[in-house]
């Protein structure tokens, strides 16, 4: 039977090599790109279909960061397929980000050193801004409109994928303040609110038959990180990185690379796997590539109200939404 696999932020960087990487697995499948801007995904198709020329590729036009747009993409979806068989929730935004080059280099000469290279805590900061439905950009695009899509798609769902990170720190977070309107760390907040909500679907629907899993691509030279420092200087050091990679399997530095545990969880039988892990994609100092599960550091209570709120949220959005439609639909009549 010809498998439905959706993607978000398919058209770029680790989700559109994941594309690729299905479809060498399963030339049958039918893929789904759900990206925001339309003359990006056409291009990605085009590309795909260079390679597999016979696949099923459809597009979907969804923006994550706008309620409006993970509404109707969902009823399209709805109307198109009528079962889902994996959802990879990858789309991501870090804006403005800063990196603190004082932090960086007395970070150099710490026992920490690793762990910055792994997870660049302590030199990342980002601004963040209010979106057009008065969310937080970054919590908006990385989680709630992943969460408002799933909420939409239930019925039809049974395996979800986050692309998670290694900056994802519960330290980053507060449930005070979920969107982080006020720290300078949203980006790191948002994908430990996408782990924690990973867990709390798991307690909440593995006995419906879905099942959540979240992984971490590694550092990955994409768009992303030629937000952070241009794409000459990353092309510049690429042997320090490769050198680094000895000593951090994290650094898998390519999008195929970082798609490793991606590609691995499509493989697996969801009841094997560890609802509180992290799968990690990695690559040896010698270039091989691997998936390994590592311990997330969450606790379930924590991750329940993390759910809770993020309903009571859709509530509040969904009303907001359902007004301004009848504002609208008002001011057409007259
Ligand atoms: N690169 C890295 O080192 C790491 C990346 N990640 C995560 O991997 C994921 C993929 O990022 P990566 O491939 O690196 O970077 P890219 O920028 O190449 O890919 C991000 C994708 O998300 C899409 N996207 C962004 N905002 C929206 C939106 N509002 N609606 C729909 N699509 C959107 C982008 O579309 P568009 O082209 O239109 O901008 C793009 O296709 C992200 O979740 C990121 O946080 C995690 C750890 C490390
Ligand atoms: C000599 C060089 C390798 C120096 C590079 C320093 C920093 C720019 C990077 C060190 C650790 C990196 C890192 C990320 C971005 C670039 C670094 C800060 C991420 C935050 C990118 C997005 C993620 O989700 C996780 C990455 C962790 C490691």
């Amino acid at each position: 039977m010809e498998r439905v696999v959706i993607i978000t932020g398919a058209n770029s960087g680790i989700g559109l090599a994941l594309c690729e990487r299905l479809l060498t697995e399963d030339s049958q499948l039918r893929l789904c790109l759900a990206c925001r801007n339309m003359q990006r995904a056409e291009a990605a198709r085009a590309a795909l279909l260079t390679s597999h020329s016979n696949a099923h590729v459809d597009l979907l036009q969804l923006d994550v960061g706008s309620v409006q747009s993970v509404l109707s993409a969902a009823q399209e979806v709805k109307a198109r397929y009528n079962r889902i068989d994996f959802l990879y929730l990858n789309a991501g935004i870090m804006p403005n980000p800063q990196l603190d080059l004082n932090a960086f280099f007395k970070g150099l000469f710490s026992r920490n050193v690793v762990r910055m290279f792994a997870t660049a805590e302590g030199i990342l900061t980002q601004q963040d801004r209010l979106n057009s439905d008065g969310l937080q950009e970054v919590f908006a695009t990385n989680l709630f409109g992943h969460f408002l899509l799933i909420r939409e798609l239930e019925p039809l769902l049974s395996r979800l994928v986050w692309t998670s990170s290694s900056n994802a720190r519960r330290s980053a977070f507060s449930m005070e303040d979920m969107q982080h309107r006020e720290g300078r760390e949203s980006y790191s907040s948002s994908k430990y609110a996408s782990d924690m909500l990973s867990l709390a679907l798991n307690r909440q629907k593995n006995s419906q038959g879905l099942f959540s899993s979240v992984i971490c691509p590694g550092l990955v030279m994409t768009n992303l990180t030629y937000g952070i420092l241009p794409s000459f200087f990353w092309t510049l050091i690429m042997p320090v990185m490769w050198l680094i990679r000895i000593f951090t399997n994290t650094f898998t530095l390519t999008p195929h690379n970082g798609a490793e545990a991606l590609h691995w969880l499509f493989l697996q039988n969801p009841e094997s796997l560890d609802p509180r892990a992290k799968y990690h994609s990695l690559t040896s100092g010698l270039g091989t590539n691997y998936t390994q599960p590592r311990q997330m550091d969450i606790d379930e209570g924590t991750s329940d109200v993390l759910y809770s709120k993020l309903l009571e949220l859709e509530k509040e959005v969904r009303r907001k939404q359902s007004e301004e439609n009848a504002d609208e639909e008002i001011s057409a009549v007259k």
